[in-house]
């Protein structure tokens, strides 16, 4: 079977992104692979320049939506109009970085609305530099479920590495938000979509494990009254309805517990409750999907780094994990 072709977002072009696609797309071949780079040239070739590395792609025409689905394997670049001639200025966060993450991002998704059976692979943006240039979204996650259709509610953030995946209940608002937003809905949503996806993984043999809002899950709610009220009740409906599943559990344990196998995955109420340990276990190795999008959308799972661009010292683990990912969630190997 051919792979399906895969967009790779370069981010926020001051970012890490292009610097990590030159690195690893020159490091790595990907037999059979259609990927089609988006983003402005100038951050590319800056990068090869600095690495002594030559141009390794071939630019395609980003008017003709079909071009990489009709091109040989190989790498493509896809330019977006509005950011042909864009100047760079890597490693400063900058309105015009935030515009080339914004203008690849909107190019994306309109060519996977029309091939909803590629993949989508987004390189790092700064949230600051997008909503500076004028894309009012705090991150991809947002951004594509509403260009999809799909709307906020109804995709679910996760990333994961080789031993912990976390999903989150909510994404990015201020923490003072989010006992609002952890829904019935919203909590079963995501259960609903973490289960597909550790079934797709092959690693459903053990449950998902749901922390708790509050410290120790509430203490039967001695110590907050959301997770007796709200999150057990979605977990009782999830595993009625086939979903295996646990909790809610207290948090603190919960990371420990799952590093020694016993959950194939921990579905976390907010983002720093979490991120932190997975990211302490797996920075160079996570791994973001955005679960119930149209099409398959995977992402490295560290930002920009403008303190890291031109020395060559980022790793470049979570793209290649990201890009395997999505060649694997787009059946392709
Ligand atoms: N996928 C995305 O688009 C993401 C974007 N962000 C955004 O990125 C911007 C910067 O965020 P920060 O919190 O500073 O996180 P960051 O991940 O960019 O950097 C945090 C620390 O990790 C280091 N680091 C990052 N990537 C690395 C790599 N590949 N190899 C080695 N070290 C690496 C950095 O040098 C820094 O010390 C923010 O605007 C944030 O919102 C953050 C996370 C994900
Ligand atoms: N910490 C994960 C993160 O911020 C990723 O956000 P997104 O840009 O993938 O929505």
């Amino acid at each position: 079977m051919t792979a399906k072709p895969l967009l790779l977002t370069l981010g926020d072009s001051n970012g890490l992104g292009p610097e990590l696609a030159c690195r690893l797309l020159t490091e790595i071949n990907y037999p059979g692979l259609r990927i089609g780079l988006v983003g402005p040239k100038a951050a590319l070739a800056w990068h090869c320049d600095r690495l002594h590395l030559p141009p390794f792609w071939t630019p395609l025409d980003a008017s003709d939506p079909d071009a990489l689905e009709g091109a040989a394997p190989g790498v493509f670049l896809l330019t977006p109009p509005r950011l042909a001639g864009l100047p760079v200025t890597p490693g400063r966060e900058t309105p015009a970085g935030g515009l080339s993450a914004g203008e690849s991002l909107e190019y994306a998704a309109t060519l996977l609305a029309r091939h909803a059976d590629w993949g989508l692979v987004t390189g790092p943006l700064s949230k600051a530099a997008l909503n500076a240039a004028g894309f009012a979204f705090p991150g991809h996650t947002e951004f594509l479920a509403e260009r999809s259709g799909v709307g906020r509610g109804g995709v679910c953030m996760h990333l994961g590495g080789p031993v912990l995946r976390v999903s989150l209940v909510t994404t990015h608002p201020p923490l003072a938000k989010v006992p609002s937003l952890v829904t019935y809905d919203r909590v079963a949503r995501c259960l609903s979509l973490t289960w597909d996806h550790v079934r797709r993984l092959g690693v459903s043999d053990r449950p998902i494990a749901v922390c708790g809002l509050n410290p120790h899950a509430g203490e039967g709610g001695l110590l907050g009254s959301e997770d007796e009220e709200v999150v057990r009740p979605a977990v009782a409906a999830a595993v009625a309805a086939g979903v295996a599943a646990v909790g809610p559990l207290p948090a603190d344990t919960v990371f420990y517990r799952a590093a020694k196998g016993e959950f194939s995955a921990i579905l976390a109420m907010y983002h720093d409750q979490g991120l932190p340990p997975l990211k302490m276990l797996h920075f160079d190795a996570t791994v973001n999907v955005t679960l119930g999008l149209p099409f398959v959308r995977t992402s490295v799972g560290h930002g920009t780094a403008f303190d890291l661009v031109g020395t060559g010292k980022a790793g470049t683990g979570s793209l290649a994990a990201a890009l395997d990912m999505a060649v694997r969630l787009t059946g392709g190997a």
